[in-house]
């Protein structure tokens, strides 16, 4: 069974007229499925490069990159959720879903009921009529992020999904988001919060400064389940987490 993703020796450098601008790597990365991989770096370090890379927009200039055992196809196996949603705006909200479930060839006959069911695992089953205007910015992240599961990826990739977000939707999505790596897909997800890598991640990666490299690999094994989310955020073995992700990324910039 070929991993999840499988990233060996991957660098990625800019074309520009002033010459290349190197971005990421060299990298060796892999993820197995039911991962939550939270990616965290100094501002340039080549966060956004790496999901570029993962998703397919950008080729590596160097390296190899699988993912399932064959290079990344834009769209086909992975699901991108940015930090502005990107919603179609003079649609419903069902018809956003509508639309992505018509380009993952989803059949006709199907799409309402394949809407509603991800419209509710979003926690908006009752908003599907309502125009994108008509709904707030946690919500819109919301049908963004419904969205992105529309055909099913097995590779969910968010980057700062929630930076634009006041503080309590942001803590109330994380809660929700954080099962979205269970069963057999993964996700990657990019932040400049230490405190939202160390709760919603199975594993912290810390990217040195620009060319980003790995400066730090962590799994994370706090419980996921079983401990109320202020309970943990509140528990001493979060903030000794959270101690040691932020000195390493301190680290990257002294
Ligand atoms: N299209 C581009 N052309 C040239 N250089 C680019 C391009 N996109 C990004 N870069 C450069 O590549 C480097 C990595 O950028 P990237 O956006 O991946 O970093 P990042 O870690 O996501 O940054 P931030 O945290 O500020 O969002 C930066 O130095 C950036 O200026």
């Amino acid at each position: 069974m070929p991993e999840l993703v499988d990233l060996r020796a991957v660098e990625h450098a800019y074309r520009t007229k002033a010459g290349p601008v190197p971005a990421l790597g060299p990298l060796d990365l892999r993820v197995a499925a039911g991962e939550f991989v939270v990616v965290v770096g100094p501002s340039g370090s080549g966060k956004s490069t790496l999901l570029r890379v993962l998703a397919g927009f950008e080729r590596p200039s160097t390296g190899d990159i699988t993912l399932l055992g064959h290079p990344p196809v834009p769209g086909r196996d992975v699901g991108v959720v940015f930090q502005q949603p990107r919603l179609f705006p003079w649609r419903t909200v069902a018809g956003n879903i509508g639309a992505a479930l018509r380009w993952a060839d989803v059949p006709k006959p199907n799409r309402p009921a394949r809407t509603a069911e991800l419209l509710s695992s979003v926690g908006l089953g009752d908003l599907g009529t309502r125009r994108i205007w008509e709904i707030s910015g946690g919500q819109q992240q919301r049908v963004a992020i419904a969205r992105a599961l529309a055909a099913q990826p097995r590779l969910l990739l968010m980057d700062e999904p929630f930076a634009a977000l006041d503080a309590l939707t942001r803590e109330r999505l994380q809660e929700d988001v954080r099962s979205l790596a269970e069963g057999d897909r993964a996700v990657v997800f990019v932040t400049h919060s230490v405190d939202e890598a160390v709760f919603l991640g199975t594993r912290i990666i810390v990217l040195t400064d620009r060319p980003g490299r790995i400066a730090l690999d962590l799994p994370i094994d706090l419980p996921r389940h079983a401990v109320p989310a202020d309970e943990l955020r509140g528990s001493p073995q979060y903030a000794a987490l959270r101690g040691e992700v932020a000195a390493a990324v301190r680290a990257t910039v002294s």
